[in-house]
């Protein structure tokens, strides 16, 4: 009877005097928010998904790519109850269709899907809060476990993809774990504390006023582990790597962009530091003057975030050591938090000691040889051999070789492998081969780099010593150094 206007405006009126009445208020999550994907409706879905509670007849799975595990959802126009620091709320799947297809950069999907959250008006401050940020945590901590980590790498050189990113990301599925890494079971526990303290550090951080983050640095000699190792602690904290590629990246505000591109829980990577960049001893590279003036005025300029087009002059990559400082340690290295970085390197030596000097890399790691420890380890994870399953003289002299022969975890497993069919003689080639690089170490005298008869330890903590040393001997040259290099511009420009 009624005109179909004025039968939508009673009822529009009517609606309004029901909710003004009603104890609840309503909150629409839809799947699109115009043309963006809405992130909140992606969290929701996952954290309703991993609630017990679910109960209702009818539910959804999914299982996304590369995801290794299924999860559940609540189908079209199904509800859930959740509780929340003792509010009780009801969410609600609504899946309507799309009537017209609206003009859009993209085709939008045929339904229109949305949850509708239902809370009790008094309720209201809480659930805003609170609530909807406790989501949002939950759903990227199920993500994380869920997913197999990522890793980012930029070596596109600088160019942006479609949506802006200047990383490239493949599913990271490196099977190295603490437990398969061959090293002193004792580093091992430490280094895994650390990373777990620090995973857990947040009040910690915060009640100390530093920047939730950690450097490592890991070095020794090539096929130690050092790369094992990185997909180790990814692995155990379930973060996801940047695999940082200096060469590529051609200033250091492009550096920091890179940087402000990442995010929290991750760790970020820089392999063999050493030969990506010309950020090795000043002294040793001085014939690249220009280079090293920038690094000195931005030096001196420390921490005022400088960039800018004095350093972005010269050779073709002109990232500087203080624009790499500066991404670890400056101002920028906060946006965000939870990160790790992680340098690898072959040669501390050659490193600039201002990389090394403390609170830089809050931890050096030296990655060795293989020793008696590590040995088992290896024997365990190649022939499924404990201790007792080898014979007692055999072990005894393995023990007694093993230092000597300064084999590479790396070496040992290639030897294991190639007979993992016939596991007596795994273990007999490899005690010849221990025995034979023993022998010809020690009429070669390279032992320990002729150090003599120093444990790796000592050889190590000499090693960062003399490091750190001539850091400061640079430091007393410093004033020299620049007026010379000043003159060797000037004549340039001559
Ligand atoms: N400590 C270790 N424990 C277990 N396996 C190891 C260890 N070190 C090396 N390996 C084995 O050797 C291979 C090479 O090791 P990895 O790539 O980690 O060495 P690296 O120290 O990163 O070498 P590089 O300095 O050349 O990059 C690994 O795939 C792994 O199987
Ligand atoms: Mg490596």
């Amino acid at each position: 009877i009624f005109p179909p206007e004025l039968r939508f405006a009673f009822l529009k009126f009517f609606n309004r005097i029901f909710h003004l009445f009603s104890i609840y208020c309503y909150f629409d999550i839809t799947e699109i928010d115009g043309v963006n994907t809405n992130e909140l409706y992606n969290a929701v879905q996952l954290y309703l998904s991993s609630s017990v509670s679910i109960a209702g007849n009818r539910l959804s799975l999914t299982r996304a790519v590369n995801s290794s595990s299924i999860t559940f959802g609540l189908s079209n126009n199904d509800s859930i109850v959740d509780t929340f620091n003792g509010v009780t709320v009801l969410w609600e799947h609504v899946v309507t269709q799309r009537q017209t297809q609206t003009f859009a950069w993209r085709p939008l999907p045929e339904e229109k899907r949305g949850f509708t959250l239902r809370i009790k008006k008094k309720d209201k401050t809480l659930i805003l809060n609170s609530y909807l940020d406790y989501i949002m945590e939950r759903a990227n901590e199920i993500r994380r476990k869920n997913q197999d980590r990522l890793l980012y790498t930029n070596s596109r050189g600088g160019s942006l993809d479609s949506r802006g990113h200047p990383w490239e990301s493949v599913p990271f599925k490196h099977p190295s774990t603490f437990e398969t890494l061959a090293m002193d079971p004792i580093k091992k526990q430490q280094i895994m504390d650390d990373l777990k303290d620090f995973a857990q550090g947040q009040l910690f951080y915060q009640k100390t006023g530093r920047a939730w983050k950690r450097g490592y640095l890991l070095y020794g000699p090539p096929g130690t582990g050092k790369s094992s190792m990185i997909a180790a602690m990814a692995n155990y904290l379930g973060y996801d790597i940047y695999d940082l590629e200096l060469t590529e990246v051609h200033s250091n505000s492009e550096l920091r962009k890179l940087l402000m591109k990442t995010s929290s829980k991750s760790i970020i990577v820089i392999e063999d530091i050493d030969c990506s960049i010309n950020l090795t001893n000043r002294k040793k590279n001085s014939s690249n003057a220009a280079s090293q003036r920038s690094f000195y005025d931005a030096e001196t300029k420390a921490g005022s975030g400088s960039g800018g087009s004095g350093e972005e002059g010269g050779n073709g990559n002109t990232i500087t050591l203080s624009g790499l400082l500066n991404f670890t340690d400056g101002l920028w290295s906060c946006c965000g938090s939870e990160r790790i970085f992680v340098f690898t390197t072959n040669h501390i030596e050659k490193l600039d000691p201002a990389l090394l000097r403390s609170g830089r890399m809050d931890m050096h790691i030296y990655m060795s040889f293989c020793n008696f420890s590590s040995l088992k380890i290896l024997l365990k994870n190649y022939l499924g051999y404990e201790e007792k399953d080898i014979n007692d003289d055999v072990l005894k002299e393995m023990e007694r070789v093993v230092e000597k022969a300064e084999m590479t975890p790396a070496d040992v497993s290639e030897a294991l492998i190639k007979n993992r069919r016939d596991k007596e003689k795994a273990i007999r080639e490899l005690l010849e081969d221990l025995k034979s690089r023993g022998e010809r170490n020690v009429k070669d005298g390279k032992l320990r780099g002729g150090i003599g008869n120093l444990t790796e330890l000592e050889v190590v903590e000499e090693q960062e010593k003399r490091a750190i040393d001539s850091q400061n001997e640079d430091e007393d040259h410093d004033e020299e150094e620049i007026e010379l290099e000043d003159n060797i511009c000037k004549t340039r420009e001559d």
